[in-house]
This record gives C-alpha cells, structure tokens and sequence, in this order.
C-alpha cells in the first residue's frame, strides 16, 4: 500500500471516529475547525485518486443523484405498531394483563417516545446498505441517499454484522427552530412541528436538501429475532447495538413495577422542555425476550409493549391584532 493509500485510510479511520464521537456520543473530541480541515484532506486526495473512494468514506454521505421518486421496499419483518395508553387505569391494564400472563418475576424497560419517524436500516456485513420509512408497516419507501446524509446513522459498523435495525429519525429543536426562521424569512410556509420537519426533509427528491436539515435518530430495536445475536433481552439488546455504533437514548430506564413506571413518567413530563428534541410519550417494553414471545402479538401489535401519550397540548395561537386605526 503506496503512502497515499495510507494516508486516505488512516483519514477514513480518524473522520469515522471523530464522526462518531460528535454525532453518536455527542461527545466531540476535536474542535470542528480540525475535522473540517482533515475531511478537506480527504476530499482533495479521493479527487486526484477516485480509486480510493471507498464506499463509507465520510465523503459519500451527501452523493446522491436528485431523484423522480422513490422506490418500494417492503421489510423483511413488518414493522408493527404500538398500543397507546392515556392515563394511569390504563397503564395498570396494561400491567394487570403483562402479570396475568407472565407472573410478576418480569422487569419493564421504560424509553422516551421520540416524536420523529420510524425509519429502518439494513447493514449487511457491517455496511449500511438500504435505508427505508415504515410506510404502513409492511411496505416502505428507499429513502438510502437521504438516510445517508444523517451523521449519527453509522456508514460502517464497528462489527461485520448483517442486520436490520429500526429507530426513529428525528429533528432536534434547535435546527427547527433555525430552519424556521430562515423560511419565515424567505417568506416559505413554516414547518409546524419538528416531526413534519423531519418527514418533510427525509422525502426531499435532492439529498443535498436533506442534508442541511440537521437531522438525528435514535435506534431503539431490530428487525427479526433478538436470539439470533446470543442477546436475551431488550435493554441488552439496546447496550449491543450501540456498542455497534448505532446512536440509542439514553434517557431509558429498567423499571420493576408500574409504580416506578408512572415515577419515569411523571419526571418525563415536568423534566420535556429541557430536551433537545420533541419526544409525544413514553414506551414501556417488558425486557426478555422469552416473556415478549409468552405475551405474543395483536393483529398488529405487541402484547407486551405500550406508548404512553402525553396530554395534547392545549395549542396557542397568539392571534396577532394590528391596530389599523393609528
Ligand atoms: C419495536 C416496537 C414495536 C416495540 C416499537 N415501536 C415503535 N414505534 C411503532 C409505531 N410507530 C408508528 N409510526 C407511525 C405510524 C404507526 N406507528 C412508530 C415507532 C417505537 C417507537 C419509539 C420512539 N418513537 O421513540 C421507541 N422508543 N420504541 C418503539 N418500539
């Protein structure tokens, strides 16, 4: 290997780590001025030798052709939906029938319910190879090159695996509130909320677009059988996949009884305006793998999962009253 080949592999290296540092950890470990510098080394060097683009490179993730549509995918495993719960009698069903079926030896995991989109991602031996939306939870739409353009979504695992994950794309309220003011001054219709923001930016033809959205996502799950990767159960599951380099949240929380569940949920609802992205509940999951199966699914969702919506609210529109007559 000549010292050029070298070098663009050892830059490809030091961009994916900084990368994850600041994308995944949030956690940066250079100022941005040195990874821009070292991203415009490699830039230069994969221009004067475009045999040395390598597929993950940190310079292909805003590459896509503006496109006429997008393309079906239809998942290998449906992605289902989740029962909502609104108040604490539900919530105490919820967990009178978890009990009735499984007895109370059982813990639940807790997880803030993101207000983005479900998105999956397909990796096969460790490259990411298709992104798609849930669409109606069977069929979805190839939204790759745009899923590409999010720097928290891993290029390359840290592990050759073939894997499906699923998460929840959002926009953080800081680019919602920036991209917003940026159309109210171009005179653009607004986004209403960052979630339309989201979807409206991960269904843009142009990825360059979509790109400077400032997107993020949390991965909160798998596609297909947990068991296939030695892992019993979901809070395991969620240390796995971010030991891969895939983003979680952290914010999730290993609950015994549905008293510490409504605990969770009452700090959630007071402690959600200091978060930096919008989250429309909580998602309480029992934890082993072995008790999910036990509990089984509905027509479309499971048995043992449950969102709890927060109280809608009440929306404020401050009318504004120009005085005319002055
Ligand atoms: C894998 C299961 C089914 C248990 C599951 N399903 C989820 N969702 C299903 C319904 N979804 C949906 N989306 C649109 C229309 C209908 N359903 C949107 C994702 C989850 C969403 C979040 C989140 N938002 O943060 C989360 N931490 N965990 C989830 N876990």
């Amino acid at each position: 290997m000549n010292e050029i080949e070298q070098r663009v592999t050892e830059l490809n290296k030091i961009l994916h780590e900084y990368g994850h540092a600041y994308y995944v950890l949030d956690n940066p470990v250079v100022a941005d001025s040195v990874y821009d510098q070292l991203l415009h080394e490699l830039i230069a060097l994969e221009e004067a030798n475009p045999s040395l683009i390598y597929p993950d490179s940190p310079t292909q993730r805003v590459g896509g052709a503006v496109v006429e549509g997008f393309k079906k995918v239809t998942h290998d495993y449906p992605m289902l939906s989740l029962s909502n719960a609104f108040n604490e009698a539900d919530l105490r069903e919820f967990d009178r029938k978890v009990r009735q079926a499984i007895g109370d030896q059982f813990s639940y995991v807790c997880e803030l319910k993101i207000d983005g989109l479900a998105i999956s991602l397909k990796y096969e031996n460790g490259v990411f190879v298709q992104g798609a939306t849930r669409g109606d939870g069977v069929v979805g739409e190839d939204i790759t090159a745009n899923l590409k353009t999010i720097r928290a979504i891993p290029l390359r695992l840290k592990d050759p695996v073939t894997i499906e994950v699923r998460g929840e794309a959002y926009m953080p309220k800081k680019s919602f509130e920036k991209l917003n003011t940026h159309r109210a001054d171009n005179g653009e219709e607004l986004f209403a909320n960052p979630r339309n923001a989201a979807a409206g930016s991960l269904r843009q033809l142009d990825p360059k677009i979509a790109a400077s959205r400032q997107l993020s996502t949390f991965i909160y799950a798998i596609g297909g059988d947990g068991e296939l990767y030695g892992i019993d159960g979901h809070a395991e599951m969620l240390d796995y996949l971010e030991g891969l380099g895939f983003p979680s949240n952290k914010e999730r929380q290993r609950c015994s009884t549905i008293e510490e569940v409504m605990a969770f949920i009452e700090h959630w609802t007071e402690n959600r305006p200091n978060l930096a992205y919008e989250i429309d509940g909580i998602v309480i999951k029992v934890d082993r793998y072995a008790q999910q199966d036990e509990l089984g699914y509905t027509a479309k969702s499971p048995r043992w999962a449950i969102a709890y919506k927060f109280p809608a609210e009440e929306v404020v529109t401050t009318l504004l009253t120009i005085d005319l007559t002055v």
